[in-house]
């Protein structure tokens, strides 16, 4: 039997909805929101009705309703730590992630499927939600006492380009190992082991590569001495890490296709930044790839940023001594989405309740110290 799935996927600048007749798409749309219009909202929640006019309107204008809908699948930020896999979108879910103090509208995936689900009577999924935890143990160490990394990551994304590429190389994902550039409004580079996200950066609470729309690493000390400064406001500096950073703060969009219009003019300051979020990326794959011991079967470019072949040609040349790069521009989370809500409903995955219990609650060895935020 072929179902109809609605996928969703609330990013940073757009908002991801396709609705799939089996796994063929009946329609994709990634409809971008101006920053303008995202700046009316001060917390990621406050979209709500926003993101789910935007949902609706998708629907109507391709003549789908809600009632033909078998299944709703998405992409759910802010359920924490877990295993990947497919989680069942109940009340539980919901409240866990508006409770969870994330400010970006991931958190609006559950919420907004769980209503659409519960309106026609039908189930709604969580895919490998972005908090899935897979890191080895030395990557989750910092030098600061108490402050572990985290693994907020786009997760789907991420496993389905590397699941591609290993494909394409002939082999399985499970048997190689593959480093993946996720270049959207956020930005994860992640190393694959064998199956395994075994590190990453933490794409929501600045670390790694800056990002369109994300701060990335920083000078710590520069930070403290501006968080302690008079006037300080903890809401701005928040923006700065999740929101305000990256292209955004320095160039005033996270938009990569008019900063490539401003290169094209002539702006050297604009080059020099855009340059540089490309310059980063390839030091973390080339970091990975000293985790791996050099043994790296594949490299992948994706996300928004990857339809650039100025970004793609300046990652290439320094990381291609590596391993073959492969451009997956865009990216396959609706697809993932459907397959796993398919799986779901012909009982060949198992459905997992959401506990809230997070997998990974600190180390628990002799004298090891305690995570601030646990
Ligand atoms: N053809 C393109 N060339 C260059 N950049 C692009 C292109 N298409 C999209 N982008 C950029 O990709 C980024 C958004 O990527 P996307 O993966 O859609 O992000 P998100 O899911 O975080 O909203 C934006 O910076 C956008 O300008
Ligand atoms: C892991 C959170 C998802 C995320 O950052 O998505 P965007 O890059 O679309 O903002």
């Amino acid at each position: 039997m072929s179902y109809k799935i609605l996928t969703l996927s609330p990013g940073s600048t757009s908002t991801k909805v396709a609705v799939f007749d089996g796994t063929e798409a009946l329609f994709r749309l990634n409809v971008t929101h101006p920053s303008e219009e995202l700046a009316k909202y001060d917390m990621a929640a406050d979209q709500f009705e926003y993101r789910k006019g935007t949902i609706l309107s998708a629907l109507e204008g391709n003549g789908v309703r809600l009632a033909d809908i078998d299944a709703f699948s998405g992409y759910c930020g802010a359920m924490g730590p877990t295993v990947g896999g497919i989680f069942a979108i109940d009340r539980k879910v919901c409240d866990h992630v508006l409770d969870a103090g994330v400010n970006h509208p991931a958190i609006l995936g559950a919420p907004l499927l769980y209503a659409f689900a519960r309106e026609v009577g039908r189930p709604a999924y969580a895919v490998n939600q972005p908090d899935t935890d897979e890191l080895c143990d030395v990557a989750r160490i910092t030098g600061w006492p108490g402050v572990y990394r985290k693994s907020h990551v786009h997760c789907l994304n991420q496993k389905e380009c590397a699941i591609r590429c290993a494909a394409e190389l002939g082999m399985g994902y499970e048997d190689g190992n593959f480093i993946v550039a996720h270049v959207g409004g956020g930005l994860s580079v992640a190393c694959h082991e064998r199956g395994r996200m075994v590190d990453t950066n933490d794409v929501l609470e600045g670390a790694g590569p800056f990002a369109p729309n994300r701060c990335g690493d920083v000078p710590a000390k520069p930070v403290v001495r501006m968080a302690f400064a008079e006037g300080a406001q903890r809401k701005q500096m928040d923006g700065v890490v999740g929101k305000t950073g990256g292209l955004v703060g320095l160039l005033g969009t996270d938009d990569a296709r008019k900063i490539l219009a401003r290169i094209e003019q002539g702006d050297a300051w604009a080059e020099v930044v855009y340059d540089a979020m490309a310059y980063q990326v390839s030091k973390y794959v080339a970091g990975f790839a000293a985790v791996l011991k050099g043994k790296v079967d594949g490299i992948v470019l994706t996300g928004g940023v990857s339809h650039d072949p100025r970004f793609v040609s300046y990652v290439t040349e320094r990381v291609e001594w590596i391993a073959p790069v492969k451009v997956y521009a865009g990216d396959f989370e609706m697809d993932a989405l459907a397959s796993g809500a398919i799986r779901a409903l012909d009982g060949e995955e198992p459905v997992m309740a959401f506990t809230g219990e997070p997998s990974w609650k600190g180390f628990s060895m002799d004298g090891a110290i305690a995570d601030v935020e646990a």
